[in-house]
């Protein structure tokens, strides 16, 4: 049954605001909240979710990460005049006071633990809380960056104070480091932070030391702490996608959270004036979308920053729709990550190797260098930004992220006629018949017995299919036929010509794939299996070759993470076909995750296609294709050595045609 997603928002919180000059808080205003919960309104997302009231939290809640000094202090402020409230401002940094923002923090504090109680008890499958003042930056015993409360932070301490979670995972996309996050746990193995952050070499705000590269979480916390710094501006969607694609998702899927929170600041989209970054409000539904198949989709998603109301309530409802389990829109051109970006990758791919067995081959550090300052002569050559005084000042322009309409029909099932519909799904009967002329070229090319009407009307509703993807009639399909290498060839042969999608085809499992269907580029073969049926000649058919093959978890997940998801991205198709190949041996787990995150393509067109004899695969299959988060896989174990051998040498060899699979910077000089 199909789970909803909360919506936690209350206009209390936007009753407090600036009451004097400063121009380090004048950006943090209520209008961020209006502007996001009025395009959520605006948009029918608002209507779409569970509204779940936001409570005041309890004193014992605060002091789940604040000391009572701290708090006993915040709590005399309501009763302060204005010359008392500047006077205990000026003892934090970059933050203010007014008579109302304890309320509002309590509340920004409590709409984040209904949040968590609304996920973990199941009454929704996920959820966004729409919260002010933001909560990353405050500390112990001192509120900073606009931050009285550590919203996130509490929350993740509540969760597993009152629901015993083993394992939380904190995502931070905000643009800034959120210290208060890093110091609350850096000490502790049970909650991973992940944050990247404009850092430009600890120029920018706050300019902390330790929030390099090189901070990797302290004593039984050591690996769990991991920061990515932007050393540059100008970040773009390929950077954010490549981090969490080499970096965040192994380590994630490694780690294997009950929780996922994101502190979803959105200071890191285009036009924010804090992140000057250039990544597009769409991004974050890509990213929303990669992290919900971790803890089973359990996701809490809580405001932190976000301070150019264009794009701050675009990718508010990106994220939002994507919660909702709307298909995702077509990542906009991706041209490879940067140089730097390349280098704060590798930096912290290389901190990591220690902890992280997805990680033990990553390239080590040059010995030399101990932090990013000192590869700032691999910047150089390299300009992305103009230098600092000619910083341009005109508005930044970008597009409105296209409209992500839901089809009719969200999932056909094309299956023989004693295998029962999976609920959700429509059977599909090829109503109307195929025009004579792709009749007969179906004959001629694939049938090999040319009066196989069984084989004839498969094929044809195969491709009546693909022509409903193409008119957005249906979101996505399975189907179970005889011969899964003659409908693979037929549905590339008429998608790629007759339709002239780009077809990426995922085949799992050994068996013959006919390369030549990749050669002209009309399709990109990607096949992983226990054998390589044949080297990799041309650069649209990849063979992955895992020496355990596909059941081998940790290495299956490192292809799909380090391999298909960049591959996916840079090729951009229209239509995603699965193929499980016979006698495959995936586990159901790894399929169901494999059939979710390739929804990240093709704005959810992906068409399955499984041998007859898998009926026990059409009800995960058809699960994971209605938008239900994949289940766990267990905590994963080591990849094989060889295997990833294998894979860094394909990796190396296909980066210079395919540029999200870089991890590193091409040699300087
Ligand atoms: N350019 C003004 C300096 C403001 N620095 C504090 C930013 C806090 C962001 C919280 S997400
Ligand atoms: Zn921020």
């Amino acid at each position: 049954m199909k789970m909803g997603t909360a919506l936690i928002y209350d206009e209390e919180m936007t009753k407090y605001k600036l009451l004097w000059v400063d121009p380090a808080c004048k950006i943090e205003v209520p209008e961020r909240l209006t502007v996001s919960h009025d395009a959520l309104v605006r948009n029918s997302l608002a209507d779409r979710c569970v509204a779940i009231p936001v409570r005041e939290a309890t004193d014992a809640e605060i002091l789940l990460a604040h000391s009572e000094e701290y708090l006993e202090a915040v709590k005399k402020t309501p009763y302060m005049t204005l010359e008392d409230l500047k006077e205990f401002t000026l003892q934090y940094g970059d933050v203010y006071f007014h008579p109302n923002i304890y309320h509002c923090a309590k509340l920004a504090v409590g709409a984040a633990l209904q949040l968590v109680d609304s996920v973990v008890t199941g009454k929704v499958r996920n959820g966004m809380a729409l919260v002010r003042p933001p909560g990353h930056h405050s500390m112990r015993s001192a509120a900073n960056g606009f931050c009285v409360f550590n919203n996130v932070a509490i929350a993740a301490r509540y969760a597993k104070q009152k629901y015993g979670l083993e394992r939380v995972l904190i995502v931070d996309w905000d643009v800034h480091h959120g210290q208060g996050v890093q110091y609350c746990f850096e000490d502790d193995p049970s909650v991973l932070y992940f944050s990247w952050h404009r850092y430009e070499h600890q120029k920018f705000w706050p300019q902390l030391r330790e929030s390099d590269y090189d901070s990797v979480g302290k004593e039984k916390g050591a690996g769990f702490n991991i920061n990515v710094p932007w050393n540059k501006v100008g970040m773009e969607n390929s950077d954010y996608l490549s981090v969490f694609c080499h970096l965040l998702l192994p380590v994630a899927y490694e780690f294997c959270p009950d929780l996922v929170l994101v502190c979803a600041g959105f200071d890191s989209a285009i036009g924010d004036p804090e992140g000057e970054m250039c990544a597009t409000p769409d991004i974050f539904a890509h990213l929303t979308h990669l992290l919900m198949n971790l803890a089973g989709g359990k996701l809490c998603a809580v405001l932190e920053g976000g301070y150019n109301l264009t794009s701050l309530p675009q990718a508010v409802c990106q994220t939002v729709q994507t919660l909702l389990g709307d298909p995702l829109p077509q990542p906009a051109n991706l041209s490879g990550p940067c140089t730097s970006a390349l280098e704060s990758l590798h930096c912290v791919r290389s901190a990591h190797r220690p902890y992280w067995s997805c990680l033990k081959h990553a390239a080590d550090l040059p010995t030399s260098d101990i932090s990013t300052k000192r590869i700032k002569l691999a910047e150089e050559e390299e300009e992305k930004t103009p230098k600092e005084e000619e910083k341009s000042t005109e508005e930044k322009v970008w597009p409105e992220p296209p409209k992500r309409v839901a089809p009719p029909v969200r999932s056909v099932a094309l299956l023989p006629k004693d295998v029962t519909c999976p609920e959700g799904c429509k059977r599909f009967s090829s109503s109307e018949a195929l025009d004579p002329l792709t009749v007969s070229k179906l004959r001629e090319n694939f049938l090999k017995d040319a009066d196989d009407g069984d084989a004839l009307t498969t094929l044809s509703s195969l491709i009546s299919i693909t022509e409903e993807m193409k008119k957005n009639e249906i979101c996505s399909g399975l189907a179970l036929v005889r011969d899964v290498t003659m409908a693979m060839m037929c549905v590339v042969q008429h998608a790629a010509a007759a339709l002239s999608n780009r077809v990426l085809v995922v085949c799992v499992g050994n068996g013959k794939v006919p390369s030549h269907i990749a050669e002209e580029g009309k399709a990109l073969v990607v096949q992983i299996g226990s054998e390589s049926t044949e080297e990799q000649k041309c650069k649209y058919y990849i063979p992955v070759c895992l020496k355990k093959g596909c059941s081998d978890m940790s290495g299956f997940i490192q292809a799909v993470f380090g391999l298909f998801l960049p591959l996916g991205y840079e090729y951009d198709p229209s239509l995603v076909l699965l193929v499980r190949m016979p006698d495959s041996r995936i586990h159901d787990r790894m399929w169901q995750q494999l059939t979710a995150l390739l929804q990240s393509f093709a704005q959810g067109h992906t068409l399955v296609l499984m041998q007859e004899d898998e009926k026990a695969c059409v009800g995960p299959t058809a699960s994971s294709l209605l938008g239900d988060p994949a289940p766990p896989l267990e905590r994963l174990q080591a990849p094989l050595p060889q295997d990833m051998e294998a894979m860094e040498r394909l990796r190396h060899r296909l980066q210079a045609d395919w540029k999200l699979l870089q991890i590193t910077a091409p040699e300087s000089g």
